[in-house]
């Protein structure tokens, strides 16, 4: 793999010549240069330290003496830099202070090489703002997890991290009024002090908005909470108010608190970053122009202040069709906050896949690329790796180099095994948003010919019987290996389930391979291939229905899209061959789903359904959902059967007065159940012990719109 410099530089241009890689060095520099992040990365980059007779460094930023010289070559742009190695020298000089700590980790990168190239590096990020905004629902990322992804962010010259994850108590409601406690205090601390050592500003955000008043009370309360984190030595501050509804959703009134706190807090510190905030109208599918929300904050909001954007949905790529309708509404470039890698509305699902479809000619029209991960920290520096790439540097971005860099980056030996898992591991599966990504891409030729060939003419593709045959040994060999790695164990500790997961499927489609070839032969073997490859699936619904049990997406799926569809087709079909030509009666059902979901309300038609065990329940969204006058989500089951019981949880009381339960028997005649809310709680639980049910139905029969919540939709059967 040749070498190539991350984020993938503006200008590089490296001789032949090279110089050993010196053991110690000179310094000449300002004095002032010593206090700097620059210094101290460039401190630990030669064994022998700093020494009279070192090699000389010469480093500074524009206007310093020492550096005079070659001031001519710093690009112009904020946080560029020129790095030049010559035979008897090193000159690194940036356009600011943070260019210089860039031009210094350039510099890291190059000497793992063992021998410096006599090279010229001139570069400069496209994107003002590159980064990270911990912004999912779910658990937190750790305190360790955290200051990993900081070193992480100042090697790949990300800027901003945006502390904002939605489930700290202290971030939003309740405790958003409360200071941090001196535990979690003390953390952010070293949180702050972290991310200065790495180049990277440490936005602390707020997200008032669910039950913030709009008096001076609750505006000052906040001024408080933004003075504390100012005394951990926060110096850069956001407020979201996405996910909201109700009063604080008002435009005008978030503009009016916004610009107190920029006048009266960020001005008169004089040492904070420019404001930061998220709209309740965040994404274009949800914004009402004519309403005025957005043009209100685009029109009021002061103009130093930023703004969030998720694109033309909650999740979406970005393009220049959505920078072209944002960004006169808002007066200013989008800030834009871009849901992936994050995964919590498919927790069941790792996104492991390159980072593509972001539009490569839009670098003047954003002020940040920012991206939210998922809550597995690790396993979110391939894309985070790839996300730094594109924001750097986007006409020369490649998605699938940039995410094979990536791989090699985190698991430099084990790079192979990790790829051929993160190969199959990287769609979402059916989710509320659509949103889906590739996967098996190198595979799929061969799955779907091996397929089409045995399904329609039961004949066998030989070349792609032999490439998924190979491929099944790799995933074999791969996930063994991850699972014993004794490198980069905190990745494997939080993927684990996926990777014994992604074990089974390769044994799987090995036994399934044999069976297809069997079930042609007609031998009588294939009866015990056929149940070893079904004690196969009872060990995957075991992985699954055992692992990573959170109340909204539950489990653990892998190879979801094309790899574990096809080797249960193929189950399938040649079990039914074999029964047919045998006379048996083997059990030919792969996976099964009972249960389809279907609804007229926009943000509940695409929700998944999920079967566990005797119930289903349909996959919860984390937004507000806009659900009109008689709008209705309903659940069909295959056949008859009979319930237990069912609970709803709208997110808000007294729901039961606006929303009707209904059972039928037949698809025809309906039964009104009655909803009981659970005391104390926004849970609605529906009478339907021994009821007999073809399809369930619940309707907003209040005459109006509501917004409400989804949280949960679920039933058991007896
Ligand atoms: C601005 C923004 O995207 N807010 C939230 C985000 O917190 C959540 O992670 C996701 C991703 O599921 C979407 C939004 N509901």
């Amino acid at each position: 793999q040749e070498f190539h410099l991350q984020p993938t530089p503006q200008e590089y241009q490296a001789g032949q010549d090279s110089v050993m890689v010196p053991v110690q060095y000179s310094l000449q520099a300002e004095t002032a240069f010593r206090e700097t992040p620059a210094f101290h990365l460039l401190n630990t980059l030669f064994p022998k330290g700093e020494g009279k007779d070192g090699f000389p460094v010469y480093v500074g930023v524009k206007g310093d003496k020492s550096v005079k010289k070659y001031v001519r070559r710093v690009p112009k742009q904020a946080e560029g830099y020129y790095l030049g190695i010559e035979k008897d020298r090193i000159v690194i000089v940036g356009a600011d202070e943070r260019g210089a700590y860039y031009g210094v980790q350039t510099l890291a990168q190059l000497m793992t090489l063992g021998k410096l190239p006599l090279a010229e590096v001139t570069d400069y990020p496209d994107v003002p703002y590159r980064g990270v905004v911990e912004g999912f629902y779910g658990t937190p990322w750790s305190h360790e997890a955290r200051l990993r992804q900081l070193e992480f962010y100042g090697r790949n010259k990300m800027n901003v991290y945006l502390y904002g994850p939605k489930d700290d108590p202290y971030h939003s409601t309740p405790n958003w009024r409360k200071p941090y406690p001196a535990k979690e205090a003390s953390q952010l601390k070293e949180l702050v002090d972290k991310a200065n050592e790495n180049g990277v500003i440490f936005y602390w955000a707020i997200h008032p908005g669910q039950d913030i008043k709009w008096n001076e009370e609750d505006r000052d309360l906040l001024l408080k909470k933004f003075e504390s984190m100012y005394q951990l030595g926060v110096r850069a501050f956001a407020v979201f108010f996405d996910d909201i509804s109700g009063e604080g959703t008002k435009a005008e009134k978030q503009a009016e608190l916004l610009n107190y706190l920029d006048d009266h807090f960020v001005k008169v510190k004089g040492d904070v970053e420019p404001l930061v905030m998220c709209p309740t109208e965040y994404n274009k599918s949800w914004s009402d122009v004519k309403g005025g929300y957005l043009t209100t904050l685009g029109d009021k909001l002061n103009k130093g202040i930023q703004i969030m954007w998720t694109g033309n949905r909650v999740i979406a790529c970005i393009d220049k069709e959505s920078m072209d309708f944002i960004n006169p509404l808002l007066k200013r470039k989008a800030y834009i906050w871009w849901n992936f890698p994050v995964s919590d509305y498919v927790r069941d699902h790792l996104l492991m896949g390159p980072v593509y479809g972001n539009g490569l000619d839009i670098k003047d029209d954003m002020s940040a690329f920012v991206s939210n991960p998922m809550e597995r920290a690790e396993a979110s520096k391939i894309a985070l790796y790839s996300v730094a790439d594109y924001a750097w540097n986007l006409e020369k971005y490649d998605s699938n180099a940039s995410w094979k860099r990536a791989i090699r980056d985190l698991m430099p030996n084990h790079a192979a095994y990790l790829e051929t898992f993160a190969a199959h591991n990287s769609d979402l599966g059916e989710n509320g948003h659509g949103f889906r990504r590739d996967e098996s891409v190198a595979l799929q030729p061969a799955l779907k010919s091996l397929l089409a060939a045995y399904e329609k003419n039961g004949e066998m593709d030989e070349a792609a019987y032999k490439q998924v045959a190979e491929e099944c040994d790799k995933i074999i060999v791969a996930a063994d290996r991850l699972l014993a790695s004794k490198e980069s164990r905190e990745l494997i500790e939080e993927i684990k389930p996926w990777l014994m997961q992604f074990k089974l499927i390769g044994e799987y489609g090995r036994e399934v391979l044999k069976m297809v070839r069997l079930q042609k032969q007609g031998g009588q073997e294939f009866v015990a291939v056929h149940d070893h490859a079904q004690a196969l699936q009872t060990l995957m619904y075991e992985v699954d229905a055992t692992y990573n049990q959170n109340p909204y997406q539950p489990g653990v799926k892998s190879g979801s899209k094309y790899l574990l569809p096809t080797f249960n087709s193929l189950f399938e079909t040649s079990t039914q061959r074999y029964n047919k030509a045998a006379g048996t009666t083997l059990d030919s059902r792969a996976v099964y789903m009972p249960y389809t979901l279907s609804s007229n309300v926009k943000q509940l038609a695409l929700l998944p359904m999920r079967q566990k065990g005797k119930g289903g329940n349909v996959s919860p969204s984390n937004e507000v959902i806009i659900w009109q006058a008689g709008g209705e989500v309903a659940v069909a089951m295959d056949y008859v059967r009979t319930l237990e019981s069912l609970l709803v949880d709208l997110g808000t009381q007294g729901a039961e007065k606006n929303f009707r339960l209904e059972i039928s028997a037949d698809g025809v005649n309906w039964k009104t159940v009655d909803l009981r809310p659970v005391p104390g709680r926004t849970l609605l639980s529906a009478e339907v012990s021994g009821m007999k049910v073809l399809k369930i139905r619940f309707t907003n029969v209040s005459g109006s719109e509501q917004k409400v919540y989804f949280k949960q939709f679920r039933f058991v059967e007896q």
